[in-house]
């Protein structure tokens, strides 16, 4: 595993450049998580801590949400699958949907500018300030909108490491019912994976951000190596 010693940032710079470009969009982010919140059924709450925020990267069929899902039942992740928010637009007919039905189909990335929105409305509405991004960005292009829109940049990135004959494998037997779970979407994913994703798995990796998990294995032998990044953080867990 490739990993970062180093302190977490916990947006320090992305403050100052929310304040210095008086960007009304991304204020107005950075104010959801410090302003006090009158809830009629939860009551009032201070959201006093920064927001922590991880990329969870890897292949199609890599084990992402599966190690997600794990994640979140020990230390209280919020999980956000970008894929996910994205199959909601199209279960939804919203305006958006039939270009993104297509997108998904061909394995292109839908707009950045959209998937950033559908991520922001998650990350303001919710009540937690520690969030999985799973599956985004799958670009460079990806990445650098995130950080001009939200004005944040992730504290970790996790890299689920995994053959592509494995990931081949996993998704074809994944039962779901996705339109990309298909053997020539795959082929097209897996092209568009080497092709945009790498390089920002590439630019954490020199930026000391990116932990790099063997996805080789059974869900727990991989989450042997996922458990210890978030222990190492302290956070108060939910179950251990
Ligand atoms: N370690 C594992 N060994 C075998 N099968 C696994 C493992 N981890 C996950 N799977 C299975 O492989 C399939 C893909 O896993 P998952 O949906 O978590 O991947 P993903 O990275 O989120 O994929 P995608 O990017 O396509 O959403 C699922 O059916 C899941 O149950
Ligand atoms: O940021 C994103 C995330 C996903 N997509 C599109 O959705 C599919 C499925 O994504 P999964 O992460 O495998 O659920 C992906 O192939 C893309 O077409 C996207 O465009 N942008
Ligand atoms: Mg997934």
């Amino acid at each position: 595993m490739w990993r970062r010693v180093a302190s977490v940032s916990h947006f320090t710079c992305a403050h100052k450049s929310i304040v210095n470009n008086k960007d009304v969009c991304k204020l107005k982010f950075w104010e959801a998580f410090t302003t006090e919140i009158p809830r009629k059924d939860k009551g009032t709450f201070q959201r006093d801590k920064t927001p922590f925020i991880t990329f969870v990267l890897g292949g199609p069929g890599s084990g992402k949400g599966t190690q997600c899902m794990k994640i979140v039942e020990n230390f209280g992740f919020t999980h956000l699958s970008a894929g996910d928010l994205l199959r909601r637009e199209i279960a939804a007919n919203s305006a958006d949907g039939t270009m993104i039905l297509n997108t998904i189909k061909e394995g292109k990335i839908v707009p950045s500018e959209l998937t950033i929105r559908l991520i922001q409305k998650e990350m303001e509405s919710s009540d937690n300030y520690k969030f999985l991004i799973d599956g985004f960005p799958r670009s460079e292009e990806n990445r650098i909108a995130f950080e001009q829109i939200i004005g944040a940049e992730p504290d970790i990135v996790l890299f689920f490491d995994c053959p592509e004959d494995e990931m081949v494998k996993r998704v074809l037997n994944r039962n779901q019912g996705r339109v990309d779970d298909n053997i020539d979407t795959i082929k097209k994913r897996l092209k568009v994976f080497a092709a945009l994703n790498l390089p920002v798995v590439k630019y954490y990796l020199e930026k000391g951000k990116l932990y790099k998990i063997n996805a080789v294995g059974t869900v727990d032998e991989i989450y042997k190596q996922v458990y210890p990044v978030f222990a190492s953080f302290n956070f108060e867990q939910v179950r251990a």
